[in-house]
């Protein structure tokens, strides 16, 4: 007799994700009456496993850093110098801590919103179940994220994800990684700060294989001239716990046999969506090949009525992605429906440091288009404000379609590259000429003055 205890919403939302919190409180605001249901933390990957708390590390390893760098400036430090991982991550559990108690705070202060703790499944296309307790309704709104994919051979090997590697108090003596992509790399960088003797192990022929291999090469140089060991090219990865504490991964690498011992193995192979957790099949919803749930433009999944917003549509993996869809979902239900996910330009940052901007297409993207080109690249070394900081690692770069005129991708790998790169981001959403750039008078000393300067030595690019 499930029908007699159905519980009847609005709209009901799976997931407190980026998008999923947000759309909670703008429905609230419309009178719409509202459950969300979140099986873990509130607040999501971003908030307990994600963007704030390896900030907030990649933060403290810099400062491990400038102490070490600090003789180059001049600076003499005490021997003395500790790193204390658990007040580092007391640090993190309270800047998480806070995130999460203000999203708490919005919602239960909302009387449209109940806030529903446990793993919801699809009983059909209306209806949820959530333990004991049935939910209906005909608007609903999955944003449930995504979670570590783990490499078959490696379940029963004691290894670490982003999340518990977040919850150790004692930096690791020896730390293996597994995957050389954004996730490996900056918890390389930032463990290798905090005093890890660190290795990535990457099958891949190299580093960060979506970038341009320039890229990749330089953060490649940049990780490997601070001792992090990096091994591209390594296959069939097979872990064995030593009989004392720690791994032993095996792997193949030019055909030959190779191994390597750690006290610690991360595991950062990529993301797999949480989409199976929902038993779509019970509602008839589609999944890509590898298990998104299938979304038109508008975010509309293949079932009328049922929407999917972050990372578990597959259209992103990033924070202001699943933000974004919240807005275009937004837009669709109370706006002037204008707003699609056609309209957003890929942008993210790698936080290594120096961090990687980027906005557009790379360089082998741009070259498929068949679109005339121009291109240009010049190094960080050659930015007055680089070296008077002693941090002229990097370059930046530029992709312009030559006959619109119109910026098509931009990488800004340096010294606040994750800032910089907001201004090529800028002009691509106003739809700017280039030359609009060129033109403008930037502020001296910064290294945003090398943008005009860059684009004066655009050149074609042989098709
Ligand atoms: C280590 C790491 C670092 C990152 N750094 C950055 C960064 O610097 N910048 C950036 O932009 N992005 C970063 N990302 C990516 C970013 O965190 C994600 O893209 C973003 O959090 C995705 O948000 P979402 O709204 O799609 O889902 P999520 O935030 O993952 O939320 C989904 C929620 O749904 C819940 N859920 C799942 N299934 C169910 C169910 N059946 N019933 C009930 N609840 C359910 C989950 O518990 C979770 O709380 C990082 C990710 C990782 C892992
Ligand atoms: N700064 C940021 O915005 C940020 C930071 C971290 C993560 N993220 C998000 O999280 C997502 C996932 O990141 P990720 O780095 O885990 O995944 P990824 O999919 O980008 O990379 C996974 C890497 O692991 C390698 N790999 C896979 N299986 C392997 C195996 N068996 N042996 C060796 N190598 C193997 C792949 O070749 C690839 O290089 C990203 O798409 C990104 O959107 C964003």
């Amino acid at each position: 007799m499930i029908e007699d205890r159905v519980e009847t919403f609005d709209a009901i939302i799976i997931g407190s994700g980026q998008a999923g919190n947000p759309l909670a409180l703008a429905l609230a605001k419309e009178k719409w009456k509202v459950a969300i249901v979140e099986k873990g933390t509130l607040g999501g990957t971003c908030v307990n496993t994600g963007c704030t708390p390896t900030k907030a590390y990649v933060a403290s390893a810099r400062a491990a850093w400038a102490i070490s760098n600090a003789p180059n400036l001049g600076i003499e430090v005490p021997k003395s110098t500790k790193v204390n991982l658990k007040s580092i991550k007391k640090r993190k559990d309270k800047l998480v801590n806070q995130s999460r108690l203000g999203i708490r705070k919005s919602l239960v202060d909302s009387p449209q919103i109940s806030m529903v703790r446990g793993t919801a499944t699809f009983l059909d296309k209306t209806r949820i179940k959530v333990g004991s307790r049935v939910l209906k309704s005909y608007k609903i709104f999955l944003n449930v994220g995504a979670r570590a994919r783990i490499p078959e051979g490696f379940e029963d090997v004691d290894h670490l994800t982003n999340s518990s590697i977040l919850q150790l108090e004692k930096v690791p003596e020896s730390l293996i990684i597994i995957g050389g992509s954004y996730i490996g790399l900056e918890f390389a960088q930032i463990f290798n700060r905090l005093g890890s003797k660190v290795t990535v192990l990457e099958m891949g022929d190299y580093l960060i294989s979506k970038e341009d291999q320039h890229t990749s090469e330089q953060v490649r140089e940049v990780l490997e001239n601070e001792n992090i060991k990096v091994i591209c090219g390594a296959h069939c990865l097979k872990g064995k716990n030593k009989k004392s504490a720690g791994v032993i991964v095996s792997f193949q690498k030019g055909g030959k046999d190779k191994k390597i011992s750690g006290t610690h193995l991360l595991i950062a192979t990529g993301r797999m969506p949480n989409s199976d957790l929902l038993k779509p099949e019970k509602a008839g919803l589609k999944l890509t090949q590898r298990g998104y749930l299938e979304v038109s433009p508008t975010l509309e999944t293949n079932i009328e009525g049922i929407y999917a917003l972050g990372d578990c549509n597959g259209k992103g993996a990033f924070t202001h992605t699943s933000y974004n869809d919240y807005e275009i979902m937004e837009n669709q239900l109370f706006g002037d429906k204008t707003r699609t996910l056609d309209d957003r330009i890929t942008n993210y940052a790698l936080y290594i440091d120096p961090p990687l901007g980027r906005a557009g297409m790379t360089l082998a993207q741009a070259k498929e288009t068949g679109k005339n080109l121009l291109f240009t690249r010049m190094p960080m070394s050659d930015i007055s404000r680089a070296k008077e900081k002693g941090e002229t690692q990097g370059k930046m770069e530029v992709i312009v379609d030559a006959d619109s005129e119109q910026i098509l991708g931009a990488a800004v790998f340096g010294t606040g590259g994750d800032e910089i790169i907001g201004t090529f981001l800028t002009a691509m959403y106003g739809k700017l000429s280039y030359k609009t750039l060129l033109n403008s008078v930037q502020t001296h000393p910064t290294v945003t003055e090398l943008i005009p300067t860059l684009l004066q030595q655009l050149k074609p690019i042989k098709k």
